[in-house]
């Protein structure tokens, strides 16, 4: 069942187009993630779900009913929507439980058992609750925030880069258990993050914007292995793009003859592999299917650049384990694994 529905969303700054044609639907439960260049209009976007921004033309339709159109909008804090910004947001004065139960319209009691509950739903300790903010870690600061968003059993969360402020570990451990929390409460989420990475591991929904629209939304495995366009393919991630010429299902490329999912195209094109179906290995002797030409030594992989022979020489960078690799110079045996993908 659809939950949100966007249909055609437009937002002018002045001479900027910050939304142009925004069309998405969120089904209920689901959770998607946005991801695009900085400027894109994500941010923009959240703002116009949640009620600070109005739409220019277009609409967004919550389970059914229009809360926002080019003439009339429900105001934010009867949309029963929760948000979740980048810096959690918390009220430095007050302490968890006052920050968790603000806006309950509920006796004290009745704040502190919810705000307890909603503590141990966020995996935090009850002993936090008599706490101020400045007295908590990022990651407990932004688990706080999203307990304060849950408080009101939104029908939608949106999350606004809420991981973007922690360090490696804690990002990884914070956004699992908020994942567990959403998908346990069962909420639908909307996430924008700069971390394609994140946004892969998060979502069952990923939509690629780019100025102002949306250019692919899919599964994110779909997206990532079939995206539209070679932009979006290194936009997701690393990305061989390879020069081919096209016929009956097979490419001719630098890498030799490779499959391709598509038997109708035919011509000259560009094709693309991940780097997971790209194996090297060190050839003693021998030609190889080409050579290292650089080489970063990153621990249990080494970036390299692959110059391949042929009479026109064509390199590329790529990340491959270390172990095998040694220096510059040495040649190699190239494998490739799966088809390669055509651009629509
Ligand atoms: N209040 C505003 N006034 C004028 N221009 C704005 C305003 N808010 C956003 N913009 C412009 O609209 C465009 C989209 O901005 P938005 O913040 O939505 O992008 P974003 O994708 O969230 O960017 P980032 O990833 O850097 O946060 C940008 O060109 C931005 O400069």
């Amino acid at each position: 069942m659809t939950l949100l529905q966007l249909n055609f969303l437009n937002k002018h700054f002045g001479a900027v187009a910050a939304l142009d044609g925004v069309h998405l639907t969120a089904t209920s439960g689901s959770r998607t993630a946005i991801v695009g260049p900085s400027g894109c209009g994500k941010t923009t976007l959240l703002r116009l779900i949640a009620g600070f921004e109005t739409p220019d033309a277009g609409e967004i339709l919550l389970d059914g009913h229009r809360i926002a159109d080019a003439d009339a909008q429900v105001p934010a804090h009867l949309r029963n929507i929760g948000i979740v910004a980048q810096d959690g947001c918390l009220f430095p004065h007050l302490s968890v439980v006052d920050n968790i139960g603000f806006g309950l319209k509920a006796e004290r009691a009745v704040k502190l058992a919810r705000a307890s509950e909603l503590l141990d739903m966020v995996g935090l300790d009850q002993a936090m609750l008599a706490r101020k903010p400045d007295q908590l870690s990022g990651g407990q600061q932004q688990r706080v925030a999203l307990a304060r968003a849950l408080a009101r059993k939104p029908r939608l969360m949106l999350l606004d880069e809420p991981f973007s402020a922690l360090d490696t570990g804690l990002r990884a451990a914070t956004r699992k258990a908020v994942t567990e929390v959403l998908s346990t409460a069962g909420i639908t989420t909307i996430l924008v993050t700069h971390d394609q990475g994140e946004a892969l591991a998060f979502a069952d929904q990923l939509a690629v914007m780019r100025g102002g629209r949306f250019v692919q939304v899919g599964h994110p495995r779909e997206v990532y292995e079939r995206p539209v366009d070679a932009a979006t393919a290194v936009f997701l991630g690393e990305a061989v793009l390879l020069p081919a010429v096209v016929t009956a299902g097979r490419a001719q490329t630098p890498l030799g003859v490779l499959a391709v999912e598509d038997l109708e195209f035919r011509g000259q094109t560009t094709v693309l592999l991940r780097p997971e179906q790209i194996s090297v290995r060190r050839v003693e002797g021998g030609e190889g299917d080409g050579v290292i030409t650089d080489l970063v030594f990153g621990g249990s992989t080494c970036n390299v650049c692959l110059t391949l022979g042929g009479t026109e020489a064509f390199s590329f960078r790529i990340d491959v384990p270390s172990r095998d690799i040694r220096s510059a110079g040495d040649r190699v045996a190239i494998g490739v694994d799966g088809p390669a993908h055509i651009f629509p």
